[in-house]
């Protein structure tokens, strides 16, 4: 019986209430036929992460999470941080991520940039024409550079060093690969355009040398370009379809430009992502999924587009649980809950994509169409 025990950290301000959506979304699915005849359960552990836990336990991160987490096939989070924290002092709710992401050794982001429904094309800032077709995944090494290398801080200087080993730059290089394959599909693997500003940087040139090395010798059939990290920042917004496949990039420009192609696709909301320690299916270990957004601490209560962390629950059921035909009914749910009532869908959508649902009413959605989705499945 596939049972998976799975941790779920809130967090803060929207956190609890983005991950609340998708848990009712897991639960739905849990508790349908389709689902529920191969004796598929979930079990969920909730805890508590960043500000929440500096109140409770006075710091961000307890050790008994982390072994909790260790423990789990998976950790579903949502966001930390707000104002009553800062984010400037000694215990910064902030440090509880990458100190998580570190512990579980997640290495790999995968943060996908793709509309998630013909009928929201309209709600991007950048022209519907430009927009539409966009399909990459920005690939993001999650445990080193800048935010991992040696610190000093006084009040009047301070540093952080921005290194790289060679073997990690080879192994986030293959992940590429691996996502470049799974993209592509039948058509052939997709290509990978990979960031660095190595005109400039010493770090930069070593990430294009490793990277360019492992390709040659590994996957020389996958095509393979580097982009100067501040053109791909006027690329993704002038052309961003000419970037599908795969955006592979450091850890300080990963968490640029994910925020990027977020808004060119629509919304943070509708930017899920898998934080991984291996290859899906060669390595089992826990697998953190996450938006790739924020707390909001300026949303009101119940206005938040819990979209991005239903993908995130839907990419742990893909990656952590082997549950592919349940991920792909809850993208299709998504689709249809957010397309255009002309077309089928609920046309149900949250203030970010110029609507005026509730979390919770975006969420029952989500779980409506679903229902209509596993009905459809036969055997
Ligand atoms: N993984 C994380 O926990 C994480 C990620 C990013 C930022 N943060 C923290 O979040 C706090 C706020 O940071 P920020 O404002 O720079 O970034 P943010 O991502 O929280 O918000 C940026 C903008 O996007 C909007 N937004 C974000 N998520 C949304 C959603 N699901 N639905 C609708 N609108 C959404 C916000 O209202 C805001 O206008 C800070 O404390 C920051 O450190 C945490
Ligand atoms: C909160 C912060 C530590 C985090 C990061 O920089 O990785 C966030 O911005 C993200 O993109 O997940
Ligand atoms: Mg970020």
């Amino acid at each position: 019986m596939p049972s998976f025990n799975i941790l779920v950290l809130g967090g803060d301000h929207i956190g609890p209430e983005v991950v609340g959506e998708a848990v009712k979304v897991l639960r739905a699915a849990e508790a349908h036929p389709a689902v529920s005849k191969k004796n598929v359960s979930f079990n969920l552990d909730h805890d508590l992460l960043g500000g929440q836990s500096i109140d409770a336990h006075g710091i961000p991160l307890t050790p008994e999470v982390v072994e909790k987490a260790k423990k789990s096939h998976a950790v579903l989070f949502g966001a930390v941080g707000g104002p009553k924290w800062g984010m400037t002092g000694a215990l910064r709710p902030e440090t509880s991520v990458l100190d998580l992401r570190k512990a579980l050794n997640c290495w790999a982001n995968i943060r996908p940039a793709k509309v998630p429904s013909p009928g929201v094309a309209k709600c991007s800032p950048v022209k519907e024409s430009v927009v539409s077709g966009t399909d990459f995944i920005v690939l993001r090494e999650n445990c080193g550079g800048v935010y991992f290398g040696e610190k000093k801080e006084t009040p009047d200087y301070a540093h952080d060093v921005w290194g790289y080993h060679r073997w990690e730059i080879e192994r986030i290089a293959r992940m590429a690969a691996y996502l470049a394959k799974k993209h592509g599909g039948a058509a052939g693997p997709s290509k990978i355009t990979s960031i660095d500003k190595a005109n400039v940087l010493a770090v930069c040139r070593l990430w294009r040398d490793a990277v360019a090395k492992v390709h040659d010798a590994e996957f020389p059939e996958i095509p393979l370009t580097n982009q100067l990290s501040d053109s791909l920042a006027l690329i993704m917004v002038k052309n961003p379809r000419s970037l599908n496949g795969i955006v592979l990039c450091d850890n300080i420009f990963g968490d640029l430009f994910s925020d990027e192609a977020a808004a060119i696709i629509g919304s943070l909301g509708f930017s899920p992502s898998a934080c991984l320690a291996g290859i899906p299916g060669e390595e089992k270990t826990t697998g953190m999924y996450e938006p790739s957004h924020g707390s909001a601490p300026d949303l009101a209560p119940n206005k938040a587009n819990p979209i991005a962390t239903i993908q995130s629950a839907a990419m742990m059921l893909r990656y952590s649980c082997d549950l592919d035909f349940v991920a792909d009914a809850i993208d299709e749910a998504i689709s249809i809950a957010l397309d255009d009532k002309s077309a089928g869908g609920l046309e149900i959508r949250t203030g970010d994509i110029g609507g005026s649902a509730s979390t919770t009413e975006m969420g029952d959605a989500v779980v409506s169409a679903l229902k209509q989705v596993l009905n459809k499945i036969k055997d």
